[in-house]
């Protein structure tokens, strides 16, 4: 093969095409599909990934590979295959879609060089910069007087040129081991020549005679107490060498992890167990909906069924959501399958992250857990896909490539003939739904494997707490509850939902809001650093003492976020000893774990916090769970407002007693006789997937229809709606008479970032025809984009309305 067919790091619309390069002769043998080159582009190098190899090409004169970065392929044939589908199904760039498939350590960076070409002096402060040097640093440039324009115009003339060149950072971390190279005889006769003197040298001796296996430096310099100086004679004398060898990060410290062995299960597990393991046996591509309530034994489900398809020699993929990525749940998995198993996920460092990938790369494990982006690991024999919590809208990325894990799942596992498996207490309705259409196969688990009953879930009215004259955000009911379970020596997890209810920064006297300057959208307090930040930009200021608009002292901040709900608890009950566990708690690398050992541990009554702290936690003391705010949710512009509501009452619920002792619910609402809150409270699937459900079909919502969002953006308001105006009627134009457009409209945040935004919503039941369309409107805004700053982000599958 002579001809590589190569997709470039440019991620722009006109290079989002596969480009041919020649192969030099000596790369012939080596290069292979999915090994990523460097190859001349323009004016500069850049990486790309090889994703044919081929004998023609259209081009008449093609420019040659400059160097193979691999010598192993990054991406197996699935995964380029796979990439071209995302980024056609996603409408995204080729680029982005293999991005996001590779760990970050291994996108290589470029390094932007100004070469000089010419001797005729330049400019004093030019001159300065350079002294001396033919290549400088573009980045020196700009951080000196030289104006960018002057650069330009030597460019033009051709007295410099800029050059990129890829700086590779694999980041591999290796680790110096001392290794024997010699027989016992040899160590002996070494010794024999030694004087008496020679104490340590001695010593050294007697301990190589020992020492059977490389030792790492470090360990080997601290046991013999001695220094790097000592052994040098016995590397010259060729007793020993010193070694570098690779080694992994290691996140976890598998050697402290409990193994478990598989427990006996129950009858709703097996036959759940049955029907996987059977699809497996049979190659079959299926999948599977696991609706288990919470505490069912869904986990035993995914442990036995990995363990059954490692037996055969496959793989496993396990996703988790990136909040209950805890050590609890990484342990379940480490503690039945130890080595076997590769963690991947956001917390950890960009060098472990590689370094767990590797592992699979190498095919040194057979599992991976981890969040959305581990669905792209390199397993070339899957057996079984697992979605845990399938509901969670972290699968979904919204960023380029907008993709689904779901999707993803589905994909691969019709290329190995595997079945997948989404569990969740509350699936999504567009998941249930296929299931009772048959497209997926249900398997219901209704019981807890423990049999204990489903904790009594009581919602407290909080219009009447205020009429009754309670101004805290505590109901009577729940302070009571709090004290109870104080009293007892035993635990209680409070749960205050954030999204849609931030603390905000108002004037009482008049209303004002503090805003952020460049998005609208109110400024957030954050008590620590006493400031407040906007959430969309990096916007921040220090609070101000006056209202900037009437100059009144009675600013405030509203709301109730974590750090507020801990001060009030604080004086109501100041006994109680509280861990808060949010954003700003959490930043921290092991600070999460930390928290929640903490909390296991007893060290303190009550677990405060958000998202973070609704799913995956077990803990066997814990007997009370409030919910403080059940209904900011219903603020959101979102047609999924209420589904999501009932998914987090009934997944915090499933936090209560889940061991021996009975649990407890408190939900706190403004709108208790709400069906989401009503059916959560029951614990009805059944009965909110029905009501819900007619709802979506009234208003058109998924699954009865699909959604696509189209988002306008420019610094120029008029401009933004203008071109959302025009898509809006090319669509009405080109896409059939079903589909329902819906816009132009502002965005419910209309300005992010000095952006002014409109966006336009297509609902419809079928429309093959929409991708070629929506690429189309793309091309005929190309230029636009490229010059005048507008940008079009289409969602193909929007979960974030705003
Ligand atoms: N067959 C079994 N026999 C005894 N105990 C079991 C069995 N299956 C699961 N358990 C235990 O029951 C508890 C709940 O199980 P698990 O966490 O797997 O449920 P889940 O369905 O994943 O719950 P959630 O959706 O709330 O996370 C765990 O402590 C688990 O060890
Ligand atoms: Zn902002
Ligand atoms: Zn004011």
């Amino acid at each position: 093969m002579k001809i590589a067919k190569v997709v470039v790091d440019i991620p722009a619309s006109q290079i989002n095409r596969i480009f041919d390069y020649s192969i030099p002769d000596h790369m012939q043998a080596l290069i292979e599909v999915g090994m990523r080159v460097i190859v001349p582009f323009g004016s500069r190098t850049i990486m790309g990934y090889v994703l044919e190899l081929t004998d023609h090409s259209d081009v008449k004169t093609l420019k040659p590979i400059q160097s193979l970065m691999d010598f192993v392929p990054i991406l197996t044939e699935e995964l380029v295959e796979l990439g071209k589908w995302l980024a056609k199904d996603t409408m995204s760039f080729y680029i982005s879609a293999f991005q996001a498939m590779l760990p970050q350590a291994l996108k290589a960076e470029y390094h932007k060089l100004i070469h000089r070409l010419t001797t005729a002096p330049l400019s004093d402060s030019l001159e300065q910069v350079f002294a001396g040097r033919d290549y400088i640093d573009f980045s020196e440039v700009e951080a000196s007087s030289v104006p960018l324009s002057e650069l330009k115009q030597l460019l033009n003339d051709g007295d410099i040129e800029i050059i990129y060149s890829v700086k590779r950072r694999d980041a591999i971390k290796k680790q110096t081991f001392v290794k024997k190279i010699c027989t016992s005889a040899q160590l002996d006769e070494y010794a024999a020549g030694l004087s008496n003197q020679a104490k340590k040298r001695k010593l050294l001796v007697e301990f190589l005679h020992e020492l059977n296996q490389p030792m790492l430096l470090n360990t080997f310099l601290k046991k013999m107490q001695t220094t790097r100086q000592t052994i040098k004679p016995l590397i010259e004398h060729q007793l020993i060498e010193l070694v570098e060898e690779e080694v992994y990060r290691e996140p976890y410290d598998d050697t402290q992890i409990e193994r478990t062995q598989p427990l006996q299960l129950k009858e709703q597990q097996l036959n759940a167990l049955l029907a996987i393991n059977q699809a497996f046996d049979q190659r079959n591509h299926e999948v599977f909906v696991l609706h288990g309530v919470t505490g069912s034994g869904k986990t035993e489900v995914y442990l036995q069924a990995i363990d059954h398809v490692m037996k055969q020699g496959k793989e496993a993929i396990v996703l988790v959501p990136e909040i209950s990525l805890t050590p609890q749940m990484v342990n379940r998995f480490k503690g039945r399958f130890g080595k076997d198993v590769a963690v991947m996920h956001s917390a950890l460092s960009k060098g472990e992250r590689f370094d767990e990938w590797r592992k699979v790369h190498r095919k040194e494990v057979k599992v991976v857990v981890g969040a959305r982006s581990a669905i792209f690991a390199p397993f070339e024999n899957l057996g079984l896909i697992i979605i845990d919590e399938e509901h969670e809208a972290s699968y979904k990325q919204e960023d380029h490539p907008r993709y689904h894990a779901k999707d993803v799942a589905i994909k691969r596992a019709k290329y190995h003939q595997c079945p997948v498996i989404l569990g969740s207490a509350t699936p999504t309705l567009e998941t249930y739904a296929r299931a009772k259409k048959g497209v997926y196969q249900l398997l219901e688990m209704p019981d807890r494997s423990n049999l204990s009953a489903m904790p009594q879930v009581e919602v407290v009215d909080m219009r009447e707490e205020l009429h009754s004259g309670n101004r805290t955000m505590f109901s009577t009911k729940l302070i009571e509850g709090i004290k109870e379970r104080l009293d007892k020596n035993e635990q209680i997890v409070l749960f205050l939902n954030r999204r849609g209810y931030s603390t905000f920064v108002m004037c009482r006297d008049c209303g004002q809001v503090i805003e952020c300057p460049h998005c609208d959208i109110s400024l957030t307090y954050h008590q620590k650093q006493n400031r407040l930040k906007c959430h969309y930009c990096d916007y921040y200021e220090q609070v101000p003492h006056q209202c900037p608009s009437c100059e009144s002292d009675t600013i405030r901040y509203f709301g109730t976020g974590t750090q507020k709900v801990e001060e009030s608890l604080n004086k109501l009950i100041p006994e109680a000893r509280i861990i808060r566990m949010d954003v700003d708690t959490t930043t921290k690398k092991g600070s999460h774990e930390m928290l929640l050992t903490k909390f296991a541990k007893k060290q303190a009554d009550i677990l405060l916090g958000t998202q973070m702290i609704a799913k995956g936690l077990d803990f066997p003391d814990v007997t009370l769970v409030g919910v403080l705010a059940a209904d900011s949710l219903f603020n959101l512009p979102d047609f999924r407002a209420s589904e999501r509501t009932f998914q987090l009452i009934t997944q915090v619920s499933g936090r209560a007693g889940r061991h021996h002792l009975a649990g407890e619910v408190i939900v706190q609402s403004y709108t208790p006789e709400h069906y989401s809150i009503e059916y959560a409270k029951n614990y009805d699937y059944q009965g909110f997937f029905a009501k819900e459900m007619a709802i979506r079909k009234a208003f058109q919502y998924p699954p009865y229809f699909y959604l696509t969002l189209i988002t306008v953006s420019h610094p120029n308001r008029y401009q933004a709606e203008e071109v959302t105006r025009t898509i809006s009627q090319l669509l009405y134009k080109h896409l059939s008479k079903q589909a329902k457009i819906l816009g132009p409209t502002p965005s419910p945040i209309e300005r992010i970032k000095n952006r002014y935004r409109f966006q336009c919503m297509i609902k419809y039941k079928y429309e093959p025809y929409q991708r070629n369309v929506l690429a189309r409107i793309l091309q005929y805004y190309e230029d636009m984009m490229r010059k005048e700053d507008l940008m079009i982000q289409i969602d193909l599958q929007p979960y974030q309305l705003m």
